[in-house]
């Protein structure tokens, strides 16, 4: 029996969800889901599920960084007498985590010496995303040493992306030497939306071809052609595209050196090991819903009438447009479905609805009724009879790296 951890290391949290896995190529059941939220804004909180027991929002003190959170989340599933499979930290044969930013890795891989280092040196690329899943991975290579650790890596699923797509017009030396290109992103997300739609949908997976939308705290579009991913929102980092909690995602890229002349100062909150610009930390952490709205929850945004939130409202929606224009046009109109996904795919109905209304004359329906109710399946229709179907999607990152390590278990 395998019993997997799969660790998806955020900007303020971390979410581990445990599974079993009866034998080589069984799928994975879950046994329980522990996160620890309000890393940035302290006391942090403890929410975990095991079952019918739940604790929720529970303060836990001490807490200062993803280390320190998985480490506690590591001895409360220990201490945990009801989840007898996990009786010491030995019983754990496998750690998954979520990466990021894979570089030029088209799958998922066993974190040895090589790849740690390979990895670090990715992390000046996405320092702000690889940074905090780098440090849990050397916990736990230090607090399990029984298990196997595997990076997943948001930017695998995208491999497939033609070169006129991966690549920038820029001076081809320097980007093949500073590795710029489009990597993309949410992969481990599309992988699980595309495999969920196609047994939705009946068809093999080769033969499904979609326009997704991972609409979370980072929020991006994918078109997917016959199961591959052909083209993503995302860039040589998450910034590009769609914009997002803190995110500006696209901009005039000149834009940065009016809004300030310290742009490729270091940001105060770079370290010696860590660079970030202070360019990348207005851009990624200071702008999007929060500099807008002034939240990052886009539930308020939603619901409510302040001009603030209705114009960041306004511009999700009017950029999202672009993308499932342009991606429509991409797949020749050869479209299985219009899928929407994460936090805010899944909760803001009214912006399914504003979405789905102007794209009426690209033969997506929506039905009201459908999509006014509360999203309960994996995979939900809340389409009318049209050319084109629209689904909304519970994605999971945690159960699809799970579900990757088990069908792929190695027991070595
Ligand atoms: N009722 C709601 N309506 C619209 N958006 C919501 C609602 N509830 C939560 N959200 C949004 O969902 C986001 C979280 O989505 P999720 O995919 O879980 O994010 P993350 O990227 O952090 O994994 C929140 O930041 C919030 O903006
Ligand atoms: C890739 C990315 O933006 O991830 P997240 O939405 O979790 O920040
Ligand atoms: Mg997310």
């Amino acid at each position: 029996m395998a019993i997997i951890l799969s660790i998806n290391s955020g900007s303020s949290s971390v979410k581990v969800s445990i599974y079993k896995s009866a034998a080589q190529g069984h799928p994975p059941t879950q046994l329980a889901d522990a996160s620890i939220s309000g890393l940035t804004a302290p006391p942090a909180q403890l929410t975990y599920e095991r079952g019918s027991e739940e604790i929720k929002n529970q303060e836990v003190k001490g807490i200062r960084s993803n280390e320190d959170a998985c480490e506690y989340i590591l001895d409360h599933l220990v201490k945990d007498g009801g989840l007898s499979e996990i009786a010491s930290r030995d019983d754990i044969t496998h750690a998954c985590h979520r990466v990021v930013h894979g570089g030029d890795y088209p799958a998922a891989h066993v974190i040895d010496e090589d790849t740690y280092h390979h990895l670090q040196d990715l992390t000046d690329l996405a320092p702000l995303h690889n940074a905090s899943a780098l440090a849990i991975v050397e916990a736990c290579m230090k607090a399990l040493p029984k298990a196997k650790n595997i990076a997943y890596f948001d930017s695998s699923f995208h491999s497939t992306m033609p070169k006129e797509i991966e690549t920038y017009p820029i001076d081809p030396e320097i980007a093949k030497k500073n590795k710029l290109r489009k990597y993309g992103f949410h992969g481990i997300s599309y992988a699980f939306i595309t495999r969920s739609v196609a047994e939705f949908l009946k068809k093999p997976e080769s033969e499904t071809s979609i326009i997704a939308l991972h609409l979370g705290s980072g929020a991006s579009a994918c078109a997917v052609k016959n199961g591959q991913s052909l083209d993503n929102s995302m860039g040589l980092t998450p910034l590009a595209g769609l914009p997002g909690a803190t995110r500006s995602g696209d901009v005039d890229p000149s834009l940065i050196f009016h809004f300030t002349h310290d742009a490729g100062k270091p940001s105060p909150g770079s370290t010696k090991e860590l660079h970030i610009s202070t360019a990348e930390e207005i851009l990624n952490k200071k702008s999007g819903w929060k500099a807008l709205a002034g939240t990052t929850d886009f539930g308020t945004i939603s619901s409510s009438s302040d001009p603030r939130c209705k114009l960041a409202f306004d511009i999700l929606v009017d950029r999202i447009l672009g993308f499932i224009g342009s991606y429509y046009v991409k797949l020749e109109g050869k479209v299985d479905a219009l899928v929407f996904a994460g936090g805010i795919g899944e909760k803001a109905a009214l912006l399914r609805k504003r979405i789905l209304e102007k794209c009426r004359c690209l033969g997506f329906e929506v039905d009201d009724e459908k999509n006014d109710k509360a999203i309960e399946d994996v995979v939900q229709d809340i389409g009318k009879e049209a050319r084109h179907r629209t689904l909304v999607c519970q994605t999971d990152e945690q159960f699809e790296m799970a579900r990757q390590c088990a069908v792929g278990l190695q027991t070595k």
